[in-house]
C-alpha cells in the first residue's frame, strides 16, 4: 500500500492489537534545554507529556551558577506547566560550572535536594558556553567537593582547540581532558553527555561504573551526510556535530545493548527559525515534540524494542541514584506527520524531522 503522509493519520487503529502497542515505565530525559520565559512556556508541554523527569541544562543567558538561581528557575518551570500536566513532571536542576564556582556552592546544591548535577562546558565549546571553564585546573577544589558529596559532573565533551578538526573534538577530549580528570578524581561520578563517537562508546564501556553517557535521538538517526543532503541543512547542525555512519552504528549498538551506563538524553535544544537559518546559525536540534517516538523507531528498526524500557526508563535513575518511575507510558504504532514549525515564544522553530512521518505516537494523541 502506498505510504502517503496523510493517509496514515486517518487509518483505523485497534488498540487490541498488542503488537502495535507498547506500554512501559514512564521515561526520563537526562539532558534537556528548556530555555526560559515565553519560549519555555511553549515547548515545555512536549517534554512533560512524555517524560516524568528531565535533567535541565543550566546554559541560560546569564547561566544558572548558584543554587538560588536553580531554585528560582525550577519554580519558573513548574509554574509554566499547563494545568493538565501539573504534578506530572519534575525538573532536575543543574549548576553551570565556572572557573570561580566555590566548593561551598556545591555543598549548598547538594543540601538543597533540587540540584542533581553540575555541568562542565569548556569555554567556547557550544551554545552559551562563554562563561564556561577555561582551565579545569582552576576548579580542583570544586571538583574535589563534587567527588566528596557524590554529585555527578555532567560534561560537554569536546576540546575547544580551533586547530583540532571539528569531527575529532570529542575523541581528543577523551585523551586530553576526560581520562586525566578521572585519574585525578578516582571517586568522581561523570556523565559524558551526548556522545557521538565509537571512541566515546568504547571509553564508557571500559571505564569503571562511575562513568555513564547519554545518547540523543538525532545522533542515532542521522550521520554527517544529513548536514548537506540537497544543500546545507542548518536544522541538522548541532554540537557535537553529526559524525560518520560507523559512529552512528556504534551508538545504536551501545544504546540497544542493554549496557546499564548508556541512557536517554535528548539534548533537545531549541533555537528560533531566524537563529538557525542564518549566515551564522546556532547549534542545536529540537526533538522534544516526538522524542520517545524517535527512540522507539530506532530500537524497532534494529529489532531491540525489548531494550527500550531499560535505556529510556531504568539506566538513568539507577545511575543517578533516584527511584525508577512507577507510572507508565503507552505508544501505539500509528503514523503521524510532524508539523513544519512550532511556536517558540513569540517566534517559531523548526522541529527535528519536520513534516516527516513518525511511526509511533503517544496513546493520548491517538
Ligand atoms: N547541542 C547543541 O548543539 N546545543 C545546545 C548546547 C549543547 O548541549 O552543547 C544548546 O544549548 O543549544
Ligand atoms: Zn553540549
Ligand atoms: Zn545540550
Amino acid at each position: 500500500m502506498a505510504d502517503s503522509s496523510f493517509e496514515s493519520i486517518n487509518e483505523i487503529y485497534t488498540l487490541d492489537n498488542v503488537a502495535d502497542k507498547l506500554t512501559f515505565t514512564r521515561p526520563d530525559d537526562w539532558h534537556l534545554h528548556l530555555r526560559d520565559g515565553a519560549a519555555m512556556q511553549t515547548i515545555l508541554p512536549d517534554t512533560a507529556r512524555r517524560f516524568a523527569r528531565a535533567i535541565i541544562m543550566p546554559n541560560l543567558k546569564p547561566p544558572i551558577v548558584t543554587t538560588e538561581q536553580a531554585a528560582a528557575y525550577r519554580a519558573r518551570i513548574l509554574s509554566a506547566l499547563p494545568s493538565e500536566l501539573v504534578g506530572q513532571f519534575e525538573p532536575l536542576m543543574t549548576l553551570y560550572l565556572t572557573d570561580t564556582t566555590p566548593p561551598e556552592e556545591i555543598k549548598r546544591a547538594k543540601e538543597s535536594g533540587i540540584v542533581f548535577g553540575v555541568k562542565l562546558y569548556p569555554a567556547g565549546a557550544t551554545t552559551h558556553s562563554d562563561a564556561g571553564v577555561t582551565d579545569l585546573a582552576r576548579c580542583e577544589a570544586t571538583l574535589a567537593m563534587l567527588e566528596k558529596l557524590d554529585m555527578p559532573l555532567l560534561v560537554h565533551g569536546e576540546v575547544v582547540d580551533s586547530e583540532i578538526d571539528i569531527f575529532d573534538r570529542e575523541k581528543i577530549f577523551i585523551e586530553r581532558v576526560l581520562a586525566p580528570l578521572l585519574r585525578r578524581f578516582p571517586g568522581l561520578r561523570v556523565v559524558f553527555e551526548h556522545i557521538t563517537t565509537q571512541e566515546a562508546v568504547e571509553f564508557v564501556q571500559s571505564s569503571p561504573n562511575r562513568i555513564a553517557a547519554t545518547i540523543t535521538a538525532h545522533h542515532l538517526i542521522l550521520n554527517r551526510n544529513a548536514l548537506f543532503t540537497g544543500g546545507i541543512q542548518p536544522h541538522h547542525y548541532c554540537l557535537p556535530i553529526l559524525k560518520r555512519e560507523v559512529h552512528r552504528q556504534a551508538l545504536i549498538k551501545a544504546a540497544t545493548s542493554g549496557h546499564s551506563r548508556f541512557f536517554l538524553g535528548t539534548d533537545s535544544a531549541p533555537h528560533s527559525v531566524q537563529n538557525k537559518e542564518s549566515a551564522c546559525g546556532c547549534a542545536g536540534i529540537y526533538s522534544a515534540h516526538a522524542a520517545i517516538e524517535f527512540y522507539t523507531e530506532v530500537f524497532e528498526q534494529v529489532g531491540r524494542l525489548d531494550q527500550l524500557e531499560a535505556f529510556a526508563s531504568f539506566h538513568g535513575p539507577d545511575f543517578y541514584g533516584l527511584p525508577r518511575n512507577t507510572k507508565q507510558i503507552t505508544l501505539v504504532k500509528k503514523s503521524w506527520q510532524t508539523p513544519e514549525q512550532l511556536k517558540f515564544g513569540e517566534e517559531q522553530l523548526v522541529p527535528f524531522k519536520a513534516r516527516e512521518k513518525v511511526r509511533w505516537q503517544l496513546a493520548e494523541n491517538v
